[in-house]
């Protein structure tokens, strides 16, 4: 058995998972998005390239990947640390920093934030999408791909000898690409080496959680280890998403602060609101997956900072636990007054979700 197991790998070395206190299971606090840039509407050249300033604010928050200067995150370091002290504060206890090869990982930075801060950081192991893969990492074999993911955890990163505690975010597009397949690949033989959770950006198309599963599964992942990212822009459909979820895998709501009236990369998809990110979690509870839900902002722009006028990473922890208790006390006077199983069922466990039972934020990222 790993002298790993059990335990989760911080960037400041191993802790017992009692230590993790209240955990965002998929954050960035160091990183360049700007793969991902999205060229601006006819008309909107000039915001598009000002520098963030308080009168584009609003069109900041509704075109986010429209401005290079937005996709830097990795600029805003003292930025971060600020907010990881607020977020301390609130109550907050761990990150896992979701940022993998192709995204601009900084392991150092996150070592010495998580020594400023007092916030344990879990670093990402693996490759992001398809879009960041070099000409040599294409060509490699899937042998090859695991001995890289399995070393970031064992001996350290990029050079360093700083290690991974989860793989992930694990990118994959849509239509997932040959290199992805072999990055998936090699992830779940590495997970099956290391015992250690897996952590998945799936692309933007309702079938991309389940066909990743199957492929994971295929080539011996364990599932029930393995973390589904932004299902609240993926699976809309309750059916659909009921038939996802009997797959094993955690769900995880993960863009907590993201509201936009067109979503760029998919026109398709009606952003929910956080409102309805909270319904979608209630009707998970209710249907039996309490214990497979995980939550965090995924902050990877500017904009979500508080220092440019966004909800930062303490906003679950100060607005949305918060909404959530106050609509469990709501329901249960309604439950007392109409004595309905269904709501007791809802409220109880909304609560144990976000409060009392802390062990679910820990599960899904030991050894
Ligand atoms: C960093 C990252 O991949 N975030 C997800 C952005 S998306 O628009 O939900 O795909």
């Amino acid at each position: 058995m790993s002298a790993l197991s059990g335990k989760v790998q911080t960037v400041l070395g191993p802790i017992e998972p009692d230590q993790l206190g209240i955990t965002m299971t998929h954050e960035h606090l160091t990183m360049t998005f700007e793969c991902c840039y999205f060229s601006p509407a006819p008309g909107d050249e000039t915001v598009s390239q000002a520098p963030i300033q308080m009168k584009n604010l609003f069109w900041l928050k509704q075109n986010p990947y429209s401005s290079h200067e937005n996709l830097l995150l990795l600029q805003e370091t003292n930025a971060v640390r600020e907010e990881l002290h607020e977020y301390r504060k609130a109550g907050g206890g761990t990150i896992v920093e979701n940022t993998t090869q192709g995204i601009a990982r900084d392991l150092p930075c996150l070592k010495q934030l998580a020594k400023d801060t007092g916030v344990h950081i879990i670093g990402g192991a693996g490759y992001y999408v398809d879009a960041t893969h070099s000409e040599a990492t294409r060509k490699m074999t899937v042998e090859k791909l695991t001995d890289i993911i399995i070393s970031e955890v064992l001996h350290g990163a990029d050079g360093t000898e700083i290690r991974c505690g989860v793989i992930g975010e694990i990118g994959c597009s849509w239509p997932i690409t040959d290199s992805e397949k072999k990055v998936l690949q090699a992830t779940a033989h590495a997970q099956t080496e290391l015992g250690c959770p897996v952590i998945i950006h799936p692309g933007r198309n309702p079938g991309a959680p389940a066909e990743i599963v199957r492929l994971l599964q295929e080539a011996g992942g364990d599932i029930s280890k393995t973390v589904m990212s932004h299902l609240d822009r993926t699976i809309f459909d309750n059916g659909e998403l009921l038939e996802f979820a009997k797959m094993g895998s955690y769900l995880e709501y993960d863009l907590f602060g993201t509201e936009m009236l067109n979503y760029a990369y998919n026109l398709e998809v009606d952003m929910p609101s956080d409102s309805q990110r909270v319904k979608a979690l209630a009707f998970l509870v209710q249907e039996g997956y309490e214990d497979n839900i995980v939550i965090a902002h995924d902050i990877h722009t500017k904009n979500r900072l508080t220092k440019y006028g966004g909800h930062g990473y303490s906003h679950i922890l100060k607005n949305i636990v918060p909404k959530m208790l106050r609509r469990g006390e709501k329901g249960m006077l309604v439950v007392y007054v109409k004595v309905s199983t269904f709501e007791i069922g809802f409220v109880r466990r909304i609560r144990m979700v976000l409060v009392r039972d802390r062990s679910k934020f820990t599960r899904g990222i030991r050894f």
